[in-house]
């Protein structure tokens, strides 16, 4: 059986839940092929960790978050990423750490060493796909490596990879969704009577929220999910700046109210759409759907995507669109992507 060793890049909510399902369902692993073998981590609240032979993964993960792995064989109080990355015994290199809208960093890097040394990439970082994903996609093509990053948009649930592979046949010409679990969870919360404020926590607690909620309440982590969206599906070349985007703000306990009752509910509705002259427009801003509408009934961190097609009008899907171990899930799916990637190499 194939072993794959791994850099875990960032150990917080994902990248913990992901050690955490290699360490307690090895069988999960098995059943697919392969096994896994953490070789390397690091965090800002760590330090960074290399064991050649293997982690023991119980160990790190039953360490109080601020504990050091300095004085750990193989440890350091520093995070150390450019030399992990490039220089540890990694053949995948596992990034989670925080999104930057601005302008992807260090995630950006963190990706492009490790390309440049000959390692495959999964992420759940929307930032380096959002704002350099063609280029990235390109140098790890030129590097016989892969770059994947299904959870960059509704977490684990299939959506970049399913329609690349399902939808191929079809022209695509919009897609529409609900494509943030805080801010989702968030209304449908003040909906049962809580302040923003409250909502927002527990979604934190939940570990659906960015490290600045601010992200997905005022709707940047949905322009760069509209703009990962845009430029795989409609192969638009859009900068997440071109999305005029609004979140949910400015919406008060007293309108989510006053549109429960009058059959409505609020939804911050993200679309890109290639208009009749071929330019793809895009959008982020909250909307009151009549309740009877399809993405009305969409709750907690649940999302859902619309793609409006020509043989078979709108495809939707739904699932999970935040959380730790539903996110993990996204880079099992890539991992299992990059092991077809080996086994195809190895055959041809
Ligand atoms: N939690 C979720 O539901 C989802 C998260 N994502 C994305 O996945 C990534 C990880 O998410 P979470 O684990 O929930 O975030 P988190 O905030 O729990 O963990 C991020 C970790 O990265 C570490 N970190 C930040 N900068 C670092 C650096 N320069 N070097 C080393 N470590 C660094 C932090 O100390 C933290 O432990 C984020 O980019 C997020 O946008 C994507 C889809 C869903
Ligand atoms: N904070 C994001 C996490 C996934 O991208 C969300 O709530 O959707």
């Amino acid at each position: 059986m194939t072993t794959y060793n791994l850099a875990l890049i960032g150990f917080g909510g994902v990248n913990r839940a992901l050690a955490e399902l290699i360490c307690d369902e090895p069988q999960r692993f098995a059943s697919l092929g392969f096994e896994l073998r953490v070789v390397a981590i690091t965090d800002l609240a760590f330090g960074s960790l290399v064991q050649g032979d293997g982690i023991d993964l119980a160990a790190v993960l039953a360490m109080p978050r601020g504990t050091s792995f300095d004085g750990l064989p193989g440890g350091s109080s520093d995070p150390r990423n450019e030399d992990v990355i490039k220089n540890s015994p990694a053949d995948i290199v596992v990034e989670a750490t925080f999104t930057s809208p601005i302008d992807g960093e260090p995630a950006v890097s963190h990706v492009r060493w490790a390309i440049e040394s000959g390692k495959h990439v999964v992420t759940t970082n929307k930032g380096p796909v959002a704002l350099r994903g063609p280029e990235l996609s390109k140098l790890a093509a030129t590097n016989g490596v892969r770059f994947e990053y299904e959870g960059a948009v509704m977490s684990g649930t299939p959506v970049i990879r399913l329609a690349h592979k399902m939808l191929g046949g079809l022209e695509l010409t919009a897609v529409q969704g609900i494509l943030n679990g805080t801010s989702n969870y968030v209304l449908g919360r003040m909906e049962a009577g809580l302040r923003l404020d409250e909502a927002i926590a527990e979604a934190q607690d939940l570990g659906y929220a960015e490290a600045d909620p601010t992200a997905d309440i005022g709707g940047s982590d949905v322009r760069l999910k509209v703009a990962i969206l845009a430029n795989e599906l409609l192969g638009a070349s859009m900068n997440p700046s071109d999305v005029e985007t609004t979140g949910i703000q400015d919406i008060k306990s007293d309108d989510v109210a006053k549109a429960l009752a009058s059959g409505h509910r609020w939804k911050l509705i993200g679309e890109a759409r290639r208009e009749a002259d071929g330019r793809v427009v895009a959008t982020v801003k909250p909307i009151a759907l009549q309740a009877d509408h399809p993405l009305a009934g969409i709750s907690g961190a649940t999302n859902a995507v619309s793609f409006t097609t020509d043989l078979l009008g709108a495809v939707t899907v739904s699932g999970p669109g935040a959380g730790r171990v539903e996110t993990a899930y996204a880079l099992i799916s890539d991992i299992m992507a990059v092991n077809e990637f080996v086994k195809g190499a190895v055959r041809a």
